[in-house]
Formats: C-alpha cells, sequence, structure tokens
C-alpha cells in the first residue's frame, strides 16, 4: 500500500522528530536524499555530476533550503550551481551561506542553459496560487531541462491536488517523509512525474490517502477454492441497457463475466443481444449477491432503481441509475452500496459544476460519501474511491485511452462481479478500478471498451505477480 498524509499530519510528525534531534538534522536528511537523486538523474542524462550545470529556483521557506543545501552538495562533487531566489531579502540564510562556500552563486535571472533544474520554490508551505514572483521564475525554467521537484511542484496543492494557477510540471518529485496526497491526485499528479520518496524517520499515524499495489490487490481479489461452486463464488445481476443503448447491456456483462463472480444474470430489454456474444449469461430476475444498476438505462426507470435499492442485495449504481437518487434510502440500506459516477454525474448528485468537481476530487468525492451514506467511486484521470470517513484510495493505473465510451460499462460490470464475490464497496470500487486500469494498459491505444474486457483475466494473474 502506498499512503499520503495531510500537511498537517506531516508537520505534527516532524515537530515530534525534531524535538529529537540536533537542529537542522532533518533538513539535512531531505537534502542528502534529493542530492542523491540529482546525483543519479544526471548520471543517467550526462554521465555523471562534474561539471554539470545546475539551476536551483529557490523560495523563502525551508523548501528553499533543501534546494539549497543539495545545491551545495552538488558544487563539492563539481557541478556549476547558480542559485536564483525568488525574494533575495528571503533566503534560506544557512542554505545560500553553505551554497556559497561550496563554489555555488547567486544570482538574479534564471540561466538558460542547464543540465538540471531544481525547483525549490514552495514545498508544504505553499498557498493558493503561485504569487507572480514565484510565477515570473517558473516561467523562465528553459524549455526541454529536466525538472526536479523539491518536496512537490511549486504550485500544486500538497493537500488535494489542486492547481490554481501557473505551476511547475516536474519530470521528477523528490519528497520528504511521506507522499502527499497533491502527488497522487490530479491535477497535481500529472505536474509531479516520478515521485521518488525519501525516508526522513518521520513516525506516521493513518493516511488520508492511499493507493493499493499489486499485492494488496492480489490479497483482496475472490478466488475459488476446492469447495466453491458457482453460487458460492457470488451471482451479479445487471440491470443495464435500452432500445436506445443495448450495447452498454453487453459491456457490462462483459466486465461482469471476469470479475470472478460465480455466474452473471441480465435482466433487461437487451437480452437478445447480451446472449448473442455471451452465453454464459443467465436471463431474468432470480436471486443475486449483488446487482449492478444503471448503464444505458436511459430515462424513466427510476423505479426499478429504487426496488433495487430497497433490497438487501449489496447494490453499485452506474451512470442513467444516479438520477435522482434519493439520499435517505441510501442512508437506510445496510448491505453494502457502491456509486459510480464521473465528474458531471458527480456534479449533478452535489448540485455543483463539473469544473469545480474536475478541479477538486477529494472534496467531491469525500462529500458525496458524506452526503449518500453509500461507498462512492469517482471515476476520471486518477479514479478516487472514499467510503466514510476512511482513507480515500486513489487509482495508480489506468491510462487516458480510457476516456472511450462504453469503458465506464465494463468498470461497473466488473466491480459489481467483485461486490458478489463479497468485497465491501469500496474494496469492491479500488480493486475494479485498478484492474480495469491495468487491464487497459495492457491494450495500450487507441482501445475498445470490449478489449479492456478481454484484457481482464490478464490483468488480474499480473497483480500476482509483484
Ligand atoms: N515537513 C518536514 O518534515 C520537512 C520539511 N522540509 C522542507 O520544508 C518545506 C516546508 O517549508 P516551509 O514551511 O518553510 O514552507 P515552504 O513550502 O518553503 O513555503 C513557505 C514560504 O513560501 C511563501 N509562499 C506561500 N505560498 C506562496 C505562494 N502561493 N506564492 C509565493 N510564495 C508563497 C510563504 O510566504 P508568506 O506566506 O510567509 O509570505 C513562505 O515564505 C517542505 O516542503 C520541505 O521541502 C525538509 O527540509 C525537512 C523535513
Ligand atoms: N483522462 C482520463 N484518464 C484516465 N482514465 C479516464 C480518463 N477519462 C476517463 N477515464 C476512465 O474511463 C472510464 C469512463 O467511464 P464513463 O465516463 O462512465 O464512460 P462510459 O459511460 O462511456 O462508459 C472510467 O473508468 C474513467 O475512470
Ligand atoms: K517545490
Amino acid at each position: 500500500m502506498r499512503t499520503a498524509y495531510s500537511v498537517e499530519t506531516v508537520r505534527a510528525a516532524e515537530r515530534e522528530l525534531m524535538a529529537r534531534l540536533p537542529e537542522g538534522a532533518l533538513m539535512q536528511r531531505a537534502a542528502a536524499g534529493l542530492a542523491a537523486a540529482c546525483a543519479g538523474r544526471l548520471r543517467r542524462t550526462r554521465g555523471g555530476v562534474y561539471g554539470a550545470r545546475v539551476v536551483l529556483l529557490v523560495g523563502p521557506g525551508d523548501n528553499g533550503g533543501d534546494a539549497l543545501y543539495a545545491g551545495a552538495r552538488l558544487a563539492r562533487r563539481g557541478a556549476a550551481v547558480t542559485a536564483v531566489p525568488m525574494d533575495p531579502e528571503r533566503t534560506h540564510p544557512g542554505g545560500s551561506a553553505a551554497l556559497r562556500a561550496a563554489g555555488g552563486h547567486l544570482a538574479r535571472a534564471v540561466p538558460q542553459r542547464a543540465d538540471l533544474v531544481l525547483d525549490g520554490l514552495l514545498g508544504i508551505g505553499g498557498r493558493g496560487g503561485l504569487r507572480p514572483a514565484a510565477a515570473a521564475l517558473v516561467e523562465r525554467i528553459p524549455p526541454g531541462v529536466p525538472v526536479v521537484a523539491v518536496d512537490l511542484p511549486s504550485g500544486v496543492d500538497a493537500d488535494t491536488g489542486e492547481v490554481a494557477g501557473p505551476a511547475v510540471t516536474a519530470d521528477v518529485t523528490v519528497t520528504f517523509g511521506a507522499y502527499k496526497p497533491g502527488l497522487l491526485i490530479d491535477p497535481g499528479a500529472s505536474r509531479a512525474g516520478a515521485v521518488h520518496l525519501v525516508d526522513i524517520g518521520l513516525e506516521l499515524p493513518s493516511p488520508q490517502v492511499e493507493a493499493l499495489q499489486h499485492a494488496d490487490v492480489a490479497g483482496l481479489l475472490p478466488e475459488p477454492t476446492a469447495t466453491s461452486d458457482k453460487y458460492r463464488r457470488g451471482v451479479v445481476g445487471i440491470v443495464a441497457g435500452s432500445a436506445q443503448y443495448p450495447g452498454a447491456a453487453v459491456l457490462a456483462v462483459a466486465g461482469a463475466l471476469r470479475g470472478g463472480a460465480g455466474a452473471v444474470r441480465y435482466v433487461g430489454p437487451a437480452a437478445e443481444a447480451v446472449l448473442a456474444r455471451y452465453p454464459e449469461t443467465l436471463i431474468g430476475p432470480g436471486r443475486v449477491q449483488a446487482w449492478v444498476v444503471g448503464p444505458g438505462l436511459g430515462e424513466g426507470r427510476a423505479g426499478e432503481v429504487a426496488e433495487l435499492l430497497a433490497g438487501d442485495a449489496a447494490v453499485l449504481v452506474d451512470a442513467d441509475g444516479l438520477r435522482g437518487l434519493d439520499a435517505a434510502a441510501l442512508r437506510a440500506r445496510s448491505a453494502p452500496t457502491l456509486l459510480t459516477p464521473h465528474a458531471g454525474e458527480a456534479a449533478a448528485l452535489l448540485g455543483v459544476s463539473r469544473e469545480s468537481v474536475e478541479a477538486g476530487r477529494l472534496d467531491a468525492v469525500r462529500m458525496l460519501t458524506q452526503r449518500y451514506g453509500a461507498a462512492v467511486l469517482l471515476k476520471g484521470s486518477t479514479t478516487l474511491v472514499a467510503s466514510g470517513g476512511a482513507a480515500v484510495r486513489v487509482n495508480p493505473t489506468g491510462t487516458p485511452w480510457l476516456a472511450t465510451a462504453g469503458s465506464g460499462d465494463v468498470l461497473s460490470g466488473l466491480t459489481g462481479s467483485l461486490l458478489a464475490g463479497g468485497l465491501s464497496g469500496a474494496d469492491a470500487g479500488a480493486v475494479g478500478a485498478y484492474l480495469h486500469g491495468l487491464a487497459a494498459r495492457r491494450v495500450g491505444g487507441p482501445l475498445l471498451a470490449q478489449q479492456v474486457a478481454e484484457a481482464l483475466p490478464d490483468a488480474w494473474q499480473d497483480t500476482r505477480h509483484p
């Protein structure tokens, strides 16, 4: 499991550790890790540190201090290091002195010839959009030169991944002590590049955000045993499709057949199309452990949704099923319930704009789980899964090629199948999104939704091999 912590949590752990260490020790640990990562990068790109031209963008706080001390270490190894302070009156004094003593120097303008740029403008102390002095330095980063962000790319909100205005786009982010949510959640995650964690010895409580990895998923997947039969493995029912959208039913069934349930039942007007493609499908009402309702349902079928929600099987509500949901009915349920909106559907459920959901995905998914009393999977770039007050799960797999009609139907079938296999709403959502994203990466792009479904068994097997 990869875990991420809010600024408040990191600050508290930092205070606790600092009280037990000599002054400045943590910053030296951070700078040593940062310099090592930069040296590694320079070795790969130009054969070594000696003679490399390194530019430091230096902000007024400790983030700038980290950059200056790391710059001093690189200067001692023969790099030509130039630091450009955002505010020359407010620059980490110890760091500036160390850099000068190591042979580096400070400048007013950003040199345009460089082998590496360190973004040490703002770390976890950054608030709001970059102020003009910081934005002006970011604008002067020479194009094509690799950028290493110190702790996080300046302009990215550490707690949410929100980006208000200009921000640094890094090739690598060297982060200290713990991942921050903004490094895992878009739009921030896309600005961070490859994230490298430097252990500085912080002791941390439970995380605010987490991301499953192969071993976590393999541990949650429902595998059949010698005593399994198709009913014990779980039956998933799909209520999807309409005369207008029969394909949604076929794609949801395609996902459900590869999600580990023992049988897939289809209820709706697209039975012929479903059977033509998947003769394995059971047709018509019957007992199930989990329902998937919504893909391609069209309008005027809220009654079917309400009826399923009144029952005691697990229910996944997607797409058209999400229209006019009754929060009180959802809150009254005791079986697992999972809502799987994309940003537009989430916006409608919250009564806000789609843009605000996309800009603040973490807040949106937390508000949805609170308001509807259900687990919520918010689809899109860096899919999030929230359930009650537990850590929000961010999906680390996936590809923008998934932004294609029908891929969400495959996801809902797959995830419903996992619910039928006995996973909780949050686990089914996180594991479903993970496999779906892994399968899509295997296909590459451009991809068809049905290819994603077909690649699911291979993705499932991949999770067993770390
Ligand atoms: N935590 C740990 O364990 C460790 C932390 N370490 C390091 O410390 C970093 C945190 O340092 P920090 O607290 O000094 O804050 P930092 O990010 O440098 O920024 C604050 C300064 O920026 C300014 N400013 C704010 N917003 C702005 C904006 N939008 N645009 C422009 N300016 C803005 C703000 O100005 P003010 O608001 O005061 O006017 C203030 O001067 C952390 O990320 C990590 O690198 C490691 O050394 C060791 C272990
Ligand atoms: N930019 C993106 N990056 C990664 N995944 C994306 C992106 N946009 C959409 N997706 C994924 O593609 C799928 C689309 O689902 P959805 O919007 O319900 O489409 P549809 O209703 O056509 O099936 C979801 O799994 C979503 O997370
Ligand atoms: K930074």
